[in-house]
């Protein structure tokens, strides 16, 4: 689904992402972990396209995008939900995925754009607040509504930027069953996440950064068993 390969990016003299690569597989629900500052957001950044690598390449689905800008991987496929969520407050959940749907992917009918919206209204339970405003909504659906917008640009790899930063424990874990059913919906999808907790029911896979390199790559029980990503965390006040 994605292949990085050496993908690296400066900033004047600090090495923010240095030469990581890695491989998500269709299908995979895949973690990048790390301690702060460890690049995890610079890499996010990076596989949407927001900034251009000073080295490496990216290719998705096969086809190498390494140049190309956001809405391009966009329209190939990727997509990505955001910690902050910022609907168009006085429009409805339905409208604002209507947005998602028109202009995430350029040239969608209206009548195809509609029709996404109802089955992500579906798959994301806020069919019942299809008609409210955004503003009216608690924090928990606004997550909701974020990752269904995400979904209406008809993503095949979604991104998750923390995306439940924020939710007590116990709506995390309503989140994660919603990120279980997108899975199963046949979204291919990587997170970065500071909730254990959350990694830990979610992931099949994880990659550990520290100081901008990859410093370990497996199972949630493989990673956290490792020394070096012990002391990557017990290392420092995180
Ligand atoms: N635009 C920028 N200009 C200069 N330095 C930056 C910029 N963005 C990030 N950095 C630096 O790059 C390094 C990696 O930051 P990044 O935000 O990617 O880490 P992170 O793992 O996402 O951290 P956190 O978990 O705290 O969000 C940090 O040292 C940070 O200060």
């Amino acid at each position: 689904m994605l292949k990085l390969n050496r993908l690296t990016k400066r900033f004047g003299g600090l090495v923010a992402v240095n030469e990581v690569s890695f491989e998500v597989r269709q299908g995979e629900i895949f973690a990048v972990i790390g301690p702060n500052g460890a690049g995890k957001s610079t890499l996010l950044n990076l596989i949407s396209g927001l900034f251009a690598p000073d080295l490496g390449t990216l290719e998705l689905l096969g086809k190498d995008l390494t140049q190309s800008p956001p809405e391009v991987r966009a329209w190939h496929g990727l997509g990505r939900a955001f910690q902050i969520v910022q609907p168009f407050a006085e429009m409805s959940v339905r409208e604002n995925l209507l947005v998602g749907a028109l202009f995430g992917k350029p040239g969608t009918p209206m009548a195809k754009a509609k029709a996404v919206v109802e089955e992500v209204l579906e798959l994301t339970g806020l069919a019942p607040k299809a008609d409210t405003p955004a503003h009216e909504l608690t924090l928990l659906e606004d997550k909701r509504l974020e990752l269904a917008r995400a979904l209406c640009t008809q993503p095949r790899l979604l991104l998750l930027d923390e995306v439940m930063a924020g939710l007590r424990p116990a709506e995390a874990m309503e989140a994660v069953e919603l990120v279980k059913k997108i899975r199963a919906s046949g979204v291919t999808v990587l997170f970065i996440e500071h909730l254990m907790p959350v990694v830990r029911a979610l992931a099949d896979r994880v990659v550990v950064m520290d100081y901008g390199q990859v410093i370990a790559e497996g199972t949630y029980a493989e990673v956290a068993a490792n020394p070096r990503v012990r002391e990557a965390y017990l290392g420092r006040s995180a």
